[in-house]
């Protein structure tokens, strides 16, 4: 890969699935489930794919599935993509192994790098050019995000009530509150060093954003969808089918 000095910087994507979707279930893994026909993985695969700015994807998997017949399949699939044993036990170390295999191959270290979530298959190359767009033109990170719609409770430890239920302790107010989303679309090299700080300080880092700012970075947010919401328990799969099938429907792909 080029490193002149003149090299303008490239888009690469990362997409951790390393997870094991606890609080989704399962035999295997959510993200290598199918949904509408196809390991839920694949909608993002191919939305990046489709995506012009994307150069490269790098796939981090978890070490005991990568001799399976479920990643061999994907590997036959999608062959430009890079599947690596790079797995960790949470997310960001999934996402920091990732990224040091990815500088140590040679990628420049003021390359874009996108990481989303395998378990947000309603990304779509529309709102990848967006993001790419935004944080192009502005030349700092950022990431697609919603504002809060809904009015926020908190609870506290010790509002338990019989049952599975728990009272409100407060109301929240949802001024100024956004939900973050990914792609995280951040330098390679910043990105690398800030995950692996707060990696080393114990932060609870539960996105790469989060990790940016505790470096005083304050990254910009991009307007997502919807429709880009993260399947994370049973009740979420139903809702991604529909809306998977109307996005396609309207798009007229399939
Ligand atoms: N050790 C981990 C944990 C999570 N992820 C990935 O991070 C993304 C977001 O995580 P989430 O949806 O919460 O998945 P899980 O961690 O698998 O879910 P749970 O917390 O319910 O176990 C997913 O693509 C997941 O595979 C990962 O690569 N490595
Ligand atoms: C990165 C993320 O999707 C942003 O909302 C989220 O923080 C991931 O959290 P998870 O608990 O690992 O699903």
């Amino acid at each position: 890969m080029s490193k002149s000095p003149f090299h303008e910087p490239q888009c690469h994507a990362l997409l951790p699935t390393a997870g094991s979707g606890s609080r989704f279930g399962g035999s295997i893994p959510k993200q290598f489930q199918l949904l509408g026909g196809k390991p839920m993985l694949a909608y993002s695969l191919e939305a990046f794919n489709q995506t012009p700015e994307i150069c490269t994807t790098w796939v981090g998997v978890s070490p005991s599935l990568m001799d399976s017949p479920l990643l061999a399949e994907l590997s036959a699939q999608y062959l430009g993509v890079q599947f690596q044993a790079s797995g960790g036990p949470t997310r960001q170390e999934t996402v920091c192994n990732t990224l040091r295999l990815m500088l140590e191959s040679g990628i420049p270290e003021t390359d874009w790098v996108l990481v989303h979530d395998a378990a947000r298959p309603g990304i779509t190359p529309r709102l990848i050019e967006k993001l790419v767009a935004a944080v192009k033109a502005a030349s700092e990170g950022g990431l697609l995000a919603i504002p809060v719609a809904d009015t926020l409770k908190r609870t506290s430890p010790n509002s338990a009530v019989a049952g599975n239920l728990v009272r409100v302790e407060t109301t929240v107010s949802r001024a100024q509150l956004w939900q973050a989303q990914t792609p995280q679309m951040f330098g390679l090299k910043v990105l690398y060093e800030a995950l692996e700080q707060g990696i080393l300080a114990g932060a609870d880092i539960t996105d790469e954003a989060s990790a940016m700012e505790l470096q005083g970075y304050k990254p910009l947010l991009i307007e997502g969808a919807i429709q880009n919401l993260k399947v994370t328990h049973p009740a979420d799969w139903d809702l991604m089918q529909s809306l998977l099938l109307s996005q396609y429907k309207s798009d007229g792909s399939s």
